[in-house]
């Protein structure tokens, strides 16, 4: 037979064993949808039963409507390449594996979850070490069709002659597949050092590093899926939680764990950890290296010490025909004595009164002739109406925001700052905060940071609010306090702020992590304060941590990847750079001009006639806005246009690089943010500079 004969032969073996996965998939939708049409019965039915049934009925209720929803959406999301994988082992059986296990009527399996321990010989056998798996076939599939397999040979002394060969890699087929909005997932193609950190026991701490496109994200989000098919009822109730570093990030990952049937994973950039305060912009780089490092957190300590602006300055009362009155140095001791208190500041109103009234005592004791009991003066004084008023503006509630606010006043910073900040990072900070445009990406955890040191105002209750009836899915107010998750994976953990280490520690109180980063992608000026701020929020040193090295770059051609090695030379080590393993024969294009910006969209242009996904402008943040006006001008939905620091984590099939010494200038770690913009393009990279010897 033909090698075309072959391979059609074996396509319409593996055709048929989908269908019958398809058609047992279609019975099994319909079960759940009958389990939830039952569930939504006896919701009906509970309404009209005796009322000491209805709480039983309604928690059957959303069992059975949870479950069978859970199901439908699993069904719901394996739409492509539900089966993706067969092993031919030495026994003779033969086992598939797909997004989702699947057995027929008789429990037999037609299918094996890849998470399953079953399916781990599907990543981890190799020719070395082949698991007994004679032959691993990836199949790939367009909607239920199979088009392709691919198969890898791992035994060939046992291969029989009836067991044919095919294809070659279903890695490469994939890596040169074109760009498109969304992160795909990789469950077919995962390579055996990516399974082994995918598959890493959840307790304590997963450290992932590598250099760009080693797959870092792809295996922390592969990681999620796994985790939660492992442990569900550990890691499912009080959920994971994803941190990337821009929203721009978390929109193009937003796609993967869906694809694999998990959609309540709450995906959160560094910008919107905090509900109600969203980052519009982000500061410079000098700016946001004084926020982001631990000296803040000492000025936001001293700054909720000081007296609000508008708060007075003496407490002036008349009792029983004496003035007594509290000067601004008393008021000034009250107010330390509270917050030397145990409680939190917008706590603490109550103590704050009971403290006037007890200095207001100790200034009548003082008098001469005056015998009052101080009982009496605490109870009378306690009751005024003046006296109240005067609390209520001496004590304020404040929320985080007014304290940023009010240290937008140059004057009022320095004096929190005390010898903590310099004069000059003093008015860099405080004129940030002054231009009112909006809260940056640092402001953030800022606010955070103050959520916790000012405290929550106690609340009034209101009766209303308590509805019986409420679905108990999720309690409300539930993660108020934003510490209950159970699993925490941050990417691109090298650019994080010691601050922001404080912020999603905070939230990983009980958790365990996933970390994924590259030291040499870095652009956070301090590492070892951050590494120290990093190693707080695990819980400490004694945390148990194990780490993994990916060391094969599957993004850039390695054309591409070669000149993005040259220009971090200086700031890594051989061994922190990976390896690529595709070759394309296309060099990039340095195209040297003083017309940037003409020259950059006609490279695009060219750029978007030749690749069939996505094309990339990556530029100094200076030049961001300009571009993006021309780039909606000129209505190409496949052109993007980013900033250095904008373009972590993404990818596109072409970048155009615009100025790329510009990149290095406007940040503080320069060549690792050039480092990073270089390493964006899977197929073409073509670089525009004004600099005739660059790079
Ligand atoms: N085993 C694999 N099979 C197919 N594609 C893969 C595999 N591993 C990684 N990739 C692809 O390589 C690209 C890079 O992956 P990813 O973005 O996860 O890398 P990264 O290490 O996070 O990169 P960076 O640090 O540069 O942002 C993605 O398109 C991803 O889908």
């Amino acid at each position: 037979m033909s090698e075309t004969s072959v391979r059609e032969a074996e396509i319409a073996v593996e055709q048929k064993h989908v269908d019958i996965v398809y058609a047992r998939v279609a019975e099994m939708r319909a079960e759940a949808e009958a389990m939830r049409v039952r569930g939504d019965e006896l919701a009906h039915g509970a309404r009209n039963e005796a009322v000491f049934e209805q709480a039983a009925m309604l928690f059957e209720r959303d069992v059975m409507v949870r479950h069978a929803t859970q199901i439908l959406r699993t069904l719901d999301a394996e739409h492509e390449g539900l089966v993706f994988g067969r092993l031919d082992s030495t026994d003779g059986e033969t086992q598939y594996v797909g997004r989702l296990g699947v057995r027929d009527g008789d429990f037999e399996n037609l299918v094996t979850d890849w998470r399953a321990p079953a399916a781990a010989a599907f990543y981890q056998a190799t020719a070395e070490m082949p698991m007994e798996v004679i032959r691993r076939r990836v199949i790939r599939s367009t909607g239920q069709s199979v088009v392709d397999i691919d198969d890898d040979l791992l035994m060939p002394e046992s291969r029989q002659d009836s067991m044919p060969v095919v294809g070659e890699g279903a890695l490469m087929a994939s890596l040169t597949r074109a760009r498109g909005e969304n992160m795909r997932d990789i469950v077919a193609t995962i390579q055996k050092e990516q399974d082994e950190a995918i598959r890493a026991p959840w307790r304590g701490v997963t450290e992932i590093t590598g250099g760009p496109g080693t797959g870092k994200t792809a295996v922390a989000l592969h990681r999620v899926a796994y985790l939660l098919y492992r442990d569900r009822r550990r890691m499912g109730g009080t959920g994971v939680l994803v941190v990337g570093p821009s929203p721009a990030f978390t929109s193009y990952i937003s796609r993967v764990l869906p694809s694999m049937g998990e959609d309540n994973v709450e995906l959160r950039s560094l910008s919107d950890l905090l509900d109600g305060a969203a980052a519009t912009k982000v500061d410079p780089a000098p700016v946001a290296a004084v926020k982001g490092s631990l000296r803040m957190r000492r000025v936001l300590k001293r700054a909720i010490r000081e007296a609000p602006h508008d708060a007075p300055t003496e407490l002036r009362i008349v009792y029983r025909g004496e003035v007594l009155k509290l000067e601004a140095r008393d008021l000034a001791t009250v107010r330390a004595a509270v917050h030397n208190g145990r409680r939190l500041p917008n706590q603490s109103r109550v103590d704050a009164a009971e403290a006037l009234l007890e200095a207001l005592w100790r200034k009548a004791d003082s008098y001469e002739d005056f015998p009052v009991k101080r009982a009496d003066l605490i109870t009378e004084l306690g009751e005024r109406i003046e006296f109240h008023r005067f609390v209520v503006m001496w004590w304020q509630l404040v929320t985080p925001a007014d304290v940023l606010r009010t240290l937008a006043d140059r004057r009022l910073l320095a004096r929190a700052s005390g010898r903590v900040l310099t004069r000059t990072e003093v008015d860099l900070v405080a004129d940030s905060w002054a231009e009112g445009s909006g809260w940056s990406v640092a402001d953030i955890a800022l606010l955070d940071e103050l959520r916790v040191l000012l405290g929550r105002p106690p609340k009034r209750r209101r009766r209303a609010d308590f509805d019986p009836f409420a679905p108990v899915s999720v309690p409300s107010g539930r993660r108020q306090d934003y510490d209950e998750y159970s699993h925490i994976v941050i990417d691109e953990a090298q650019d994080l702020s010691p601050m922001q280490w404080r912020m999603v520690g905070r939230r990983g109180k009980y958790a365990s992590w996933t970390v994924v980063g590259d030291p040499v992608q870095s652009s956070w000026p301090d590492p070892a304060e951050a590494r120290q701020a990093m190693d707080a929020a695990f819980g400490g040193p004694r945390t148990q941590r194990r780490r993994f090295g990916l060391r094969t770059n599957y993004r850039n051609s390695a054309e591409i990847f070669d000149l993005a090695g040259k220009v971090v030379r200086d700031v890594a080590t051989p061994d922190q750079l990976p390896h690529a393993v595709r070759s394309t024969g296309v060099d990039p294009v340095i195209r040297v001009t003083t017309a940037l910006t003409d020259a950059a969209f006609e490279e695009a242009t060219q750029l978007l006639s030749i690749v069939d996904g996505t094309v990339g402008i990556i530029t100094a943040t200076s030049r961001v806005d300009s571009f993006r006006a021309t780039a909606e001008a000129a209505g190409e939905p496949r052109l993007r246009v980013v900033d250095g620091l904008e373009s972590k984590g993404l990818e596109y099939d072409a970048v155009v690089l615009v100025e790329p010494d510009e990149l290095v200038h406007e940040s503080s770690t320069g060549p690792r943010t050039l480092y990073v913009a270089l390493t964006r393009a899977t197929q073409r990279l073509t670089v525009v500079t004004s600099n005739p010897s660059w790079p």
